[in-house]
């Protein structure tokens, strides 16, 4: 069983993300953000944002422990704010932490996965209902973090908003802390689990929004086809034309977190 979360220790942590986003480590300014944030896990978002929309500034540096990205805003929708997520569990949750610490109340997480399942081709969205964990920084939130859960009414939503021009698939996922350790019966295993494709963040961020009751859901898009046996092709990233995908998935989460946040 896990021995890093004791649910008898009430002590107070040392650092909290409240009392960090205004310590002198963190911001001298007053940030405040809208109720829904996207996160995003990847690296072309906010500049494919910009490139694509009219956005404003929220903040240049948000006062996370980590990494300090930018957090912005559609013009004319100021109800969402977009970040991007560190990469890897644990500053992921830093992102995550500090946003939840600025105000926000309901988080769109969007990824990318790798996938290891026939059903699922790269440029399918992604949209689990839980997240089996590989990776540590949720076992320090919750006693039993095996497998992770999306907010039921959110991820319907998410689902449903998403379905544009890219397949949406409702399958599990598996988040893990060691990329380099997806050996293909490691895959198979996570396979029998009903797991279709693998991230390095989504579980641990679904895991500490639910231990905070934050309402949350993850879409991934599938970046890369892994092989399944030793007689498929070595692996390989991304599809011919991965770049033009992207920016479609980009275009489909703005959508589906304005879509989401006028409905509330
Ligand atoms: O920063 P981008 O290109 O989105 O890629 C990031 O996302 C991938 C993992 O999901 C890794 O390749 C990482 O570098
Ligand atoms: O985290 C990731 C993302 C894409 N592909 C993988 O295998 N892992």
């Amino acid at each position: 069983m896990n021995t890093w979360f004791d649910p008898a220790d009430f002590s107070r942590p040392v650092i909290t993300a409240q009392r960090h986003v205004t310590s002198r480590h963190g911001s001298a300014v007053p940030i405040t953000l809208p109720p829904v944030g996207v996160l995003f896990e990847m690296g072309r978002a906010l500049d494919q944002l910009t490139q694509d929309f009219t956005t404003e500034v929220i903040a240049d540096r948000l006062p996370c422990f980590l990494d300090n990205p930018p957090c912005l805003r559609l013009k004319d929708h100021p109800q969402v704010c977009f970040t991007k997520g560190g990469y890897g569990a644990p500053a992921a949750v830093d992102t995550l932490e500090t946003l939840l610490a600025l105000g926000e109340k309901k988080v769109i997480i969007a990824g990318l996965c790798g996938v290891f399942d026939p059903r699922v081709q790269v440029g399918d969205v992604v949209i689990p209902t839980r997240i089996h964990s590989e990776e540590g920084t949720s076992r320090h939130y919750a006693l039993d973090a095996t497998w992770a859960f999306a907010h039921p009414e959110l991820c319907a939503k998410l689902r449903e908003a998403m379905r544009k021009t890219l397949e949406v698939k409702a399958f599990d996922t598996v988040t893990t802390d060691a990329v380099y350790r997806q050996t293909l019966n490691k895959e198979a295993y996570w396979r029998s689990l009903g797991c279709v494709g693998v991230d390095m963040e989504a579980s641990a961020l679904l895991q500490v929004c639910a231990c905070y009751h934050v309402p949350a859901a993850a879409a991934l898009l599938a970046s890369d086809g892994h092989p399944l046996s030793e007689s498929e092709g070595d692996w390989d990233w991304g599809s011919v034309d991965f770049a033009a995908v992207r920016r479609q998935y980009i275009h489909q989460i703005v959508e589906a977190s304005v879509q989401l946040a006028q409905r509330d």
